[in-house]
């Protein structure tokens, strides 16, 4: 057969392959919910792991005829529903590393995207309004009635016969510190191998369903795909229109039975605020069970207020990082035990470790003291997209012993040791700045500022300054309808417990914190707002 008529590679059902893995279910019982969604007429519909696998090979046969060789790539613009998930899947079955990009993403980012990833293939959903691809990329809708070809892609030589557990399952392009975007590459054994030690957790069964509130380019979305299917539960991915109105957020959660719900931290501000009534309401109904977080520090007076208004719901901590998929999944007590300083983020999934190394390279292996962590992980990324030396900086020999070969993860994130192993997140490490020469843990100030009354959320930075030295700077949210709290006084009760050095030169009250594409606060946006 001659290379250019070969049929693409498929996945051999035998090995580690994201189709075969989150779609074993269809073969035990394919009448099971896989996504219950939101439908066009503002019901709601059920789409069975039976009509999830047609959709999927459907699509896979339409991609095979696009003559696209393993490891091309396709970017996927699309929130997360029944059709991006057959697509993704599709995708996964002829070895076709996905890019999942939100609808939201500008333009301008898109095509810095498209630039690095030079994909043969981007897919929008038939209702999507992206236009402005550039001519060398092949263009394509999926809808319900399978895929549209618009623009063909380029012919090329295929030279792939089999799709393996290390080829790309998928590259999301995460915000680079250079401002210039990085794609974490991550494999088919990377992903299964996160969502294996995830199991073990045995946070879900086949009967619960799970709602997925982040975009589709946050692996949070990725993880939430994963860890419902591979479970044979019901994915409920939620709508961005009903996010971000907390009484339709709470009303998509009553009406599709939601029994965990997966969202970052910040994703529960607007309901504490405005709707904490009809949240307690849901959590009585007892079909709500669990609240997962992951992606940033859950600010304790928040999470507190959380737990008030759902003392029968069980509270997971998830901590991570794309290049690895994550790292640990921790049951949080309800309640937090009174003093709580800081959220355990436990001990690494099955099959992974998490290290504590100090400054001088050697474990830290005494309670208390303050390391980076390091990660042994199976789900290691297989790197940055064309960025070999931004690899090597954070995929690096292990500290214990160097000579054996194998990598491990440096997550750049600090953490102390508990009594018994566990870990406590201590913020980044490249949060620790340096002020007048002293070390400032900029978390150190936001917690002080929070147990400030009234205060329910505060962010510190340093805010560079033309004339000198850097300027301590605070963000605080209030209580809803509280009165602002008085920067005078939050001053004065920083200094009351917090030495000159860490004491902010500006405090700024703001309704809300700006929040990043995938739901984060957005630190750089306040410390730009804090430099005007
Ligand atoms: N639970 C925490 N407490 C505190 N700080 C957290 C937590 N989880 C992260 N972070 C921070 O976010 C960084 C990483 O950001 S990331 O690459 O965008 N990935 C993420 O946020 C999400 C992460 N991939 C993920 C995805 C799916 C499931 C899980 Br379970 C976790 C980490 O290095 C930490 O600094």
């Amino acid at each position: 057969m001659s290379p250019n008529g070969a049929r693409p590679a498929r996945a051999h059902a035998s090995v580690d392959n994201l189709r075969t893995y989150l779609l074993a279910a269809a073969r035990k019982d394919p009448d099971r919910p896989a996504v219950i969604q939101a439908a066009a007429d503002g019901g709601l519909e059920t789409v069975t792991y039976g009509e999830l696998q047609h959709r999927t090979d459907r699509c896979a046969e339409a991609l095979d005829a696009l003559g696209l060789d393993v490891g091309d790539r396709v970017i996927l613009e699309s929130d997360t529903d029944a059709d991006a998930i057959a697509t993704l899947l599709a995708c996964a079955t002829l070895g076709l590393p996905f890019t999942p990009v939100s609808p939201e993403t500008p333009d301008e980012r898109l095509l810095t995207i498209i630039d690095s990833a030079e994909p043969a293939l981007y897919l929008q959903s038939a209702r999507g309004q992206r236009t402005g691809i550039p001519e060398t990329v092949g263009t394509a809708r999926f809808g319900a009635d399978g895929l549209t070809v618009e623009r063909p892609p380029a012919p090329r030589v295929r030279r792939r016969r089999a799709v393996t557990p290390l080829d790309t399952a998928y590259i999301t392009f995460t915000s680079g510190t250079t401002g210039r975007p990085k794609g974490v590459v991550m494999s088919h054994r990377g992903v299964i191998a996160f969502l294996r030690g995830a199991e073990a957790a045995e946070l879900i069964t086949s009967e619960d369903r799970v709602a997925g509130t982040a975009p589709l380019q946050f692996d949070f979305a990725l993880f939430d795909i994963g860890f419902a299917l591979s479970h044979g539960a019901a994915l409920v991915p939620v709508p961005r229109d009903r996010l971000n109105w907390p009484r339709r957020f709470l009303s998509f959660l009553r009406d599709t039975g939601t029994t965990q719900v997966d969202a970052v931290p910040s994703a529960w501000r607007p309901v504490l605020r405005h709707e904490p009534d009809l949240l307690a309401e849901l959590g009585e109904q007892g079909v709500l069970r669990r609240i997962a977080f992951s992606g940033e520090d859950f600010p304790l007076e928040e999470l507190r207020a959380l737990q008030e208004l759902l003392p029968k719901v069980r509270f997971t901590n998830g901590y991570g990082a794309t290049e690895t998929m994550a790292a640990s999944i921790t049951e949080v007590p309800n309640p937090l035990p009174p003093g709580t300083e800081r959220l355990s983020i436990g001990y690494a999934v099955a099959g992974a470790e998490m290290m504590l190394i100090g400054p001088d390279g050697r474990p830290v292996d005494e309670p208390g003291v303050l390391g980076e962590i390091y990660l042994r992980s199976p789900s290691l990324f297989s790197g940055y997209w064309n960025d070999p030396e931004a690899t090597r900086a954070v995929v690096v020999p292990d500290p214990l012993d160097p000579r054996s070969g194998q990598r491990v993860f440096k997550t750049g994130d600090l953490a102390t040791m508990g009594v018994d192993g566990e870990l406590y997140f201590h913020g980044r490490a490249d949060s620790q700045v340096q002020i007048r020469g002293n070390r400032v843990e900029l978390g150190e100030v936001e917690r002080r500022i929070g147990q400030f009354t009234g205060v329910t959320g505060a962010v510190a930075m340093l805010v560079p300054r033309a004339d000198g030295d850097p300027a301590l700077h605070a963000f605080v949210t209030r209580a809803t309808g509280g009165p602002a709290p008085d920067a005078k006084e939050v001053v004065a009760f920083c200094r009351a417990a917090l030495p000159a050095y860490m004491i902010p030169q500006g405090v700024h009250v703001v309704d809300e914190f700006p929040l990043t594409v995938n739901g984060k606060v957005d630190r750089a946006a306040l410390t730009a707002l804090a430099a005007t």
